[in-house]
């Protein structure tokens, strides 16, 4: 794969190359740099250097001409004898200065001329016309060397020999000199520092001018002119004066070609090839590093590629390795869930096993007991071990002999599956390990696997103790009385309808007696229910011990039971059946520390005279029974048709108060309450009447009982409660009246629960202030359960009513006893009133009474009274008020509004004068 040239791989490739330039170029960068500097340096160095070589040249030539001229002064030591003769000595001399040509005397000739006796080396010669000037001129040198101008010898004009002659005059003469012919060539070769480097050529170029007169060159030492131009350009030339018996050369030393040096030799050089090789050693390097580099970036480029073609291929490979991973991941993590969905299950069921309450029992496929809880461990009282491997119904079932309850087949003796069922239930006792049986109910259903084999079965079992129970107290309940447990009016009926069956088939008779004891209702109000139940209890012991075996005793209600003498033939008299069942009731009974005695009136109906069915035999005999009462009580009648009429008429009367109620028929009348002296009114009493839709109007002595009966007489009595609150409050509002409203209360009422929130509520919906309504109960039902009696009265008390003894002197209660309770005034019972003027003994009875009750700060009010001979006497006896028809007959609310405005009207207080 050719990877395409990126941005970032041309730059990479940029800064390679780059890098790879740029050590080179530091290399020579720094090379020339150090060779610029290194040459100054040489060059500075070289020019100090020449120059004190130079200075040594000239010095040395100094010297050496120096040594030349005291080598003049000298000879006149050396003088030659005769011509053409070396002196003495001068051998050695002239072996030291090569230069000299030639050594002489010169003498002045005839004419003037020169004649020259040169001894050594160089044969005679004539000497330069110069050398007379010097002649001349020496004297005035006062015996001192003189030097000559340069000059050409002679016979070597081509070479160009150059010589100069020094004069030094011999001591002694006047015409003669000595003299030393000088080759400037050998001169300045002598006279300087070796000339030649160390290649042969000449270090220095020396050239001598003679500045004395005209300029003129003495000698030099350039072989060839332009031999020293370019050295003399970089190191320029020394030049220096020397004055030699006063001549004055000027020597100018200039390098030579060998002082210019290699310039491999010289360091700065050495630095410049040193940089430059090194530069290409670098490159060199660089090359070979770059080669390398590229070799291995282009086999690292082949590998990467490989590696990325492998990588693509491993990618690829760990994709679907992931895809595998994932798969396996997903297949482990439902394999997980599962597992632990089935470890949930499990631990769900046994913890479903160990807290059921039912009792669960796992058997294999033959009934041997596998799996037992904790439930069924307290069921049946073994522990878990020692059921478990033991087969189900020896242990467990009363019947040794039953078969398990593998449900193996259809029948099976436990249970028996009804065809492709898988499970079925049964209900009977089982065993418990201490013997003892209950009832069960066991469902056992097949546990098969998943070839459909049955595995085991699966059995639930509950104890139904509680259950068999109850149902059969539901079951006693519905036909039998919960308090004495004898028959209920459902199951007389069932058994009248048996036994008049039968009857009818054998043409036999039936007896339907109802009893009914006199008086119970106050043996239960005043000694209490607990009294009276007990009571009700013995009078049904007895009266099932008064029957033969066969016949039926049913309680059909309050004191009310229901015997059906069965199977009778002619001359069986069920009237001395009555009579012995009367006898037995009549003897005392021993309750609560008490002895009570009860008398009992019974009604006779017979099948088939009295009735065909059981509810007519049974309503004629009821009817019969209520003859009894009329007729004195303690006694049986038999049924007659005549008393069916009145029976019926009775039923219907409370048929038609029962919509009366609803018809709202019933109204108050209000009979004021005046006081004895003033004749100011002091009160009312509120009395319900029955205004029947035809006019007629029902009494409520008449109905009022028959409510109490039916119960009617606690809706009514509320109603009554809250009208009387209506209208009271409607009269205090208007102002007409400020005296209180007396409402009777009958015993019915008084033992209802509710008394107190219906006078509550009676009180709160009109807005009455309590103090303005007075409770008339009558003097028995006070009597008849003192404590509650005491405990409802303070509560009423509380609520800050007045209170009321309604028809006093009726009951048996003394004035004394009454005084226990927080009464506030009496109401003499009008029977007593009515005869108190023509009978002594009421006339002191009602004297009595209101004395009596003064001393105990009790109110009295005397009802019933009709004549001014009455009030005369309740006068006198200072009785408090008075209620009857000598002041008012009851008044309907609307005339006794009139009666009260009229009072406020005239402002008179006394209802007597109105
Ligand atoms: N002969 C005669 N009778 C007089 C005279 N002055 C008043 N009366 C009658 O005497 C009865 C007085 O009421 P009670 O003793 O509470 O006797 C009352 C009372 O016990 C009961 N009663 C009346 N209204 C109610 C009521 O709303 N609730 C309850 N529970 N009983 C009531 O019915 C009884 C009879 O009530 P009423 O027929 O209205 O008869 C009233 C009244 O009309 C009179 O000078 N001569």
């Amino acid at each position: 794969m050719t990877s395409s040239p990126t941005p970032s791989r041309v730059f990479a490739a940029l800064r390679r190359h780059g890098l790879a330039l740029l050590v080179p170029c530091s290399i020579l960068a720094i090379t020339f740099g150090g060779y610029r500097d290194n040459l100054q340096k040489e060059e500075a160095s070289r020019l100090l250097l020449f120059q004190a070589q130079a200075r040594v040249q000239v010095n040395h030539l100094r010297e050496r001409a120096g040594s030349l001229l005291q080598l003049a002064e000298k000879l006149h030591t050396l003088r030659p004898e005769s011509t053409g003769k070396r002196p003495d000595g001068l051998g050695p001399v002239l072996a030291q200065h090569p230069e000299i040509l030639r050594v002489g005397v010169l003498r002045s000739g005839p004419g003037g001329s020169l004649i020259t006796d040169s001894a050594e080396p160089s044969p005679s010669g004539p000497l330069p016309a110069s050398a007379a000037s010097l002649r001349d001129a020496l004297p005035a040198l006062g015996g001192k060397p003189m030097l000559s101008a340069p000059y050409a010898l002679p016979g070597d004009g081509a070479q160009g020999r150059q010589a100069v002659l020094i004069l030094s005059p011999l001591p002694g003469t006047r015409r003669e000199f000595a003299f030393i012919e000088v080759g400037t060539e050998p001169l300045l070769r002598h006279g300087v520092a070796p000339d030649e480097g160390l290649s042969g050529a000449p270090r220095f170029v020396v050239d001598v001018l003679d500045t004395t007169d005209a300029p003129r060159p003495v000698f030099t030492s350039a072989a060839a002119p332009g031999s020293h131009d370019s050295t003399t350009k970089s190191l320029g030339a020394y030049a220096e004066g020397i004055t030699l018996a006063q001549r004055h050369w000027l020597v100018i030393v200039s390098p030579g070609a060998a002082a210019t040096g290699a310039l491999l030799d010289s360091g700065s050089g050495r630095w410049l090839v040193g940089g430059l090789l090194l530069t290409l050693l670098a490159i060199a390097i660089q090359h070979t590093v770059q080669s390398r580099a590229d070799a291995v970036r282009r086999q690292v480029d082949e590998k990467t590629q490989a590696l990325a073609e492998a990588n693509d291929a491993l990618g690829r490979y760990i994709g679907a390795l992931a895809d595998a991973n994932r798969r396996l991941a997903s297949e482990v993590d439902e394999h997980a869930r599962a597992e632990s969905q089935l470890r949930e299950t499990t631990s769900l069921q046994r913890a479903i096993l160990d807290c059921a309450e039912y009792a669960v029992i796992y058997t294999d496929a033959k009934g041997t007991i596998r799996v037992i809880n904790p439930a069924a461990e307290r069921l049946f009282g073994y522990r878990a071990d020692e059921l478990i491997d033991k087969a189900t119904p020896q242990i467990l079932h009363p019947d040794e002999h039953a078969p398990r309850w593998t449900l193996e087949g259809s029948t099976i003796g436990l249970i028996s599956l009804p065809p492709g069922a898988e499970s079925h239930s049964a209900e009977f006792d089982m065993r418990r390990r201490d013997g003892s049986l209950f009832p069960a109910s066991l469902s056992v259903s097949i546990v098969r696997d998943t070839l459909g084999q049955i595995r085991g079965y699966l059995g639930i079992i509950a104890d139904i103790t509680q259950r068999v129970d109850a149902e059969s107290r539901i079951r006693h309940l519905a036909h039998y009385d919960n308090l004495t447990s004898l028959p209920n009016r459902s199951l007389l009926n069932r058994h009248l309808a048996d036994v008049l069956s039968a009857a009818r088939a054998r043409h036999r008779r039936v007896a339907v007696l109802v009893t009914d004891l006199d008086h119970f209702k106050y043996v239960n109000d005043t000694l209490g229910h607990l009294a009276g139940d007990q009571l009700l209890l013995a009078v049904a012991q007895r009266l099932r011990t008064g029957v033969r075996d066969g016949d039926l005793v049913a309680r059909t209600g309050g004191d009310e039971f229901v015997i059906v003498l069965a199977d009778l033939d002619e001359t069986y008299l069920p009237e001395e059946a009555g009579e012995r069942l009367i006898a037995s009731v009549a003897r005392p009974f021993e309750l609560a520390g008490h002895q009570l005695t009860v008398t009992m009136s019974v009604g006779i109906a017979l099948y088939p005279h009295d009735g065909v069915d059981g509810d007519t035999l049974v309503k004629n005999a009821d009817a019969a029974m209520y003859l009894a009462k009329e007729r004195g009580r303690n006694q049986a009648r038999f049924f007659d048709h005549g008393l069916s009429r009145r029976y019926s008429e009775r039923l219907e009367l409370e048929g038609r108060l029962r919509q009366a109620v609803e018809a709202r028929q019933l109204a108050l009348y209000y009979q004021p309450q005046v006081d004895t002296l003033s004749g100011e009114l002091i009160g009312m009493e509120a009395l319900i009447r029955w205004c029947q839709p035809d006019g007629s109007m029902v009494p409520p002595d008449k109905f009022i009982p028959i409510a109490e009966e039916c119960g009617l007489i606690v809706p009514i009595g509320a109603w009554v409660l809250r009208e009387a609150c209506r209208q009271q409050q409607a009269w205090l509002q208007e102002g007409i009246s400020r005296v209180p409203v007396g409402v009777n209360l009958s015993a019915r009422q008084f033992d209802d629960t509710t008394l107190l929130a219906t006078i509550q509520a009676a009180l709160a919906e009109s807005g009455l202030p309590p103090a303005y309504l007075d409770l008339e109960l009558t003097e028995s039902l006070v009597m008849g359960n003192p404590e509650h009696t005491r405990q409802v009265l303070a509560e009423c008390k509380q609520l800050g009513l007045q209170l009321s003894v309604d028809d006093f002197g009726t009951g048996y209660s003394s004035l004394s006893y009454l005084k226990r309770f927080p009464i506030d005034r009496l109401k003499i019972d009008r029977s007593f009133i009515a005869d108190i003027v023509t009978e002594p003994d009421d006339a002191a009875i009602a004297q009595t009474i209101i004395a009596m009750a003064h001393t105990l700060r009790l109110e009295v009010i005397a009802e019933g009274v009709e004549t001014e001979a009455q009030l005369a006497l309740l006068r006198r006896w200072r009785c408090d008020a008075y209620q009857g028809y000598l002041c008012s007959r009851p008044l309907p609310a609307d005339e006794m509004t009139k009666l009260l405005r009229q009072l406020r009207a005239t402002r008179q207080v006394a209802l007597a004068n109105i």
